[in-house]
């Protein structure tokens, strides 16, 4: 049971406790109500179905992860997850083809699920699955509201083996709800719904080798399909997911190597994560001095760099009119127990011990991306998560929270 202010046709901003009983309306479901007096006498049995419930225990704090198709999102997310520990898994006896991942303290949504023409639906009126004429936001914006609100809804299911939208799955509130996909930060409603979000910023280079590697190694695409059906999505890319990065307040950029003239292999990467000032419970990493313009080659005694080498830079910029901290690695570890040298010069990574990123990085070393910028930056920004989900949830309770982060 928890305990909140309910809006009500009956009573408006009353405080009662809420109990989930029955069916569901665009996912919300009914409750009964039971309402307490300010002196928390119970007077009256019944209430009517809760229209909207603003939960005075902790909420549930809601992350929002844009990208394209391919970009790296479910390997962000299982690093976010481990970060919060425990594993992430599908619903229990629920659907075998759900997008849904719950762990102890995170439940990921896959925005996808929010699409209101299927395969074939799509294909007979000619549009894209990253167009909004193929997505219902308007049940995207309740159903997160719902869910940050502290009540569960019945969200739909697409179908990636079948191409169909299956029947509901039931989400309860979590702790911290992700909402990751083509469309997180879109619609305004549900943008503003949002603690925090990022958005993996992939150059076309880049996403074309990451989609090459995954597509036709191990799903048997073809090299043309592959460049077809990214040439396909770009127009529709460009005009409603890209300019989603405006809105972010951490941006995941990756790029090729400036490192090695000419690269066309795009094996070498140079990742830049870019910040946000002024985001609430969420400071930007730095590197030896905040504000500082930073250059850094690390390569030396304590870091082992082959060819083409390791160089960090940091400094302040802006990025679409707002003012961001920016840092930047190019090239790639030899040795991920080396990175305790690189971790000890930056600050304000959230950790609760010495060495926690590199003990994260390692845990994953098998992850793509681990040797590198897009690994390295996808821990500290789950560092951060964790961080700003405690200071939430730390500021809702009124206890302050503990100084135990570097
Ligand atoms: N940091 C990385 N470095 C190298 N390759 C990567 C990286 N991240 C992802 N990839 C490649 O891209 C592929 C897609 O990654 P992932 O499944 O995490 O993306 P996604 O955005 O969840 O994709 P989708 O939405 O299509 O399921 C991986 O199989 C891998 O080949
Ligand atoms: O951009 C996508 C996000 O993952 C997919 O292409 C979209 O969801 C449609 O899926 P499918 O290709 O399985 O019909």
């Amino acid at each position: 049971m928890a305990t909140c202010t309910v809006y009500t046709t009956q009573s408006l901003n009353s405080t009662c406790s809420i109990s989930t009983s029955a069916k569901t309306h665009l996912g919300f479901h009914q409750r009964q109500v039971v309402f307490y007096s300010s002196t928390g006498k119970k007077t009256s049995k019944r209430g009517g179905s809760v229209i909207s419930c603003a939960a005075r225990d902790p909420q549930t704090v809601v992350i929002g992860l844009a990208a394209d198709s391919g970009c790296g999102k479910s390997t962000f997310m299982r690093r976010l997850t481990s970060v919060f520990g425990g594993a992430a898994e599908p619903p229990k006896g629920g659907n075998p083809d759900s997008n849904t991942l719950i762990s102890d303290m995170t439940t990921v949504i896959c925005l996808d699920d929010y699409h209101s023409l299927d395969r074939t639906g799509r294909k007979q009126k000619g549009v894209t699955a990253l167009d909004p004429r193929a997505n219902d936001f308007d049940l995207m914006y309740e159903q997160v509201k719902a869910i940050k609100d502290g009540i569960a809804v019945d969200k739909p299911i697409y179908n990636h083996v079948t191409g169909l939208l299956d029947p509901p799955e039931l989400i309860k509130p979590p702790k911290i709800l992700v909402i990751e996909g083509l469309h997180p930060m879109f619609d305004k409603r549900v943008r503003e719904l949002l603690d925090f979000s990022i958005y993996l910023d992939i150059s076309n280079e880049v996403k074309f080798a990451w989609k090459i590697q995954r597509d036709m190694a191990e799903r048997g695409h073809s090299l043309e399909s592959i460049k077809a059906s990214i040439e396909a999505r770009k127009p529709d890319f460009d005009a409603y997911i890209d300019p989603q990065k405006q809105y972010a307040d951490a941006v995941i950029e990756v790029l090729p190597t400036q490192l090695i003239p000419d690269d066309d292999e795009g094996k070498v990467l140079r990742v830049k994560l870019i910040m946000k000032e002024g985001v609430k419970h969420f400071s930007p990493v730095y590197l030896f001095d905040e504000g500082s313009t930073i250059s850094w080659i690390p390569c030396g005694r304590k870091l082992t760099c082959s060819y083409p080498g390791i160089k960090f830079a940091y400094g302040p910029d802006t990025y679409f009119g707002h003012e961001v901290s920016v840092l930047e690695m190019d090239g790639q570890f030899d040795r991920l127990d080396e990175l305790i040298y690189v971790e000890s010069h930056l600050s304000n990574i959230s950790t609760k011990f010495y060495g926690e990123v590199t003990q994260q990085m390692l845990k994953h070393s098998d992850f793509p991306g681990s040797n590198n910028g897009t690994g390295l930056f996808q821990t500290i920004v789950g560092l951060k998560i964790r961080d700003l989900y405690e200071q939430i949830v730390a500021t809702k309770v009124g206890t302050p929270l503990e100084a135990t982060k570097a």
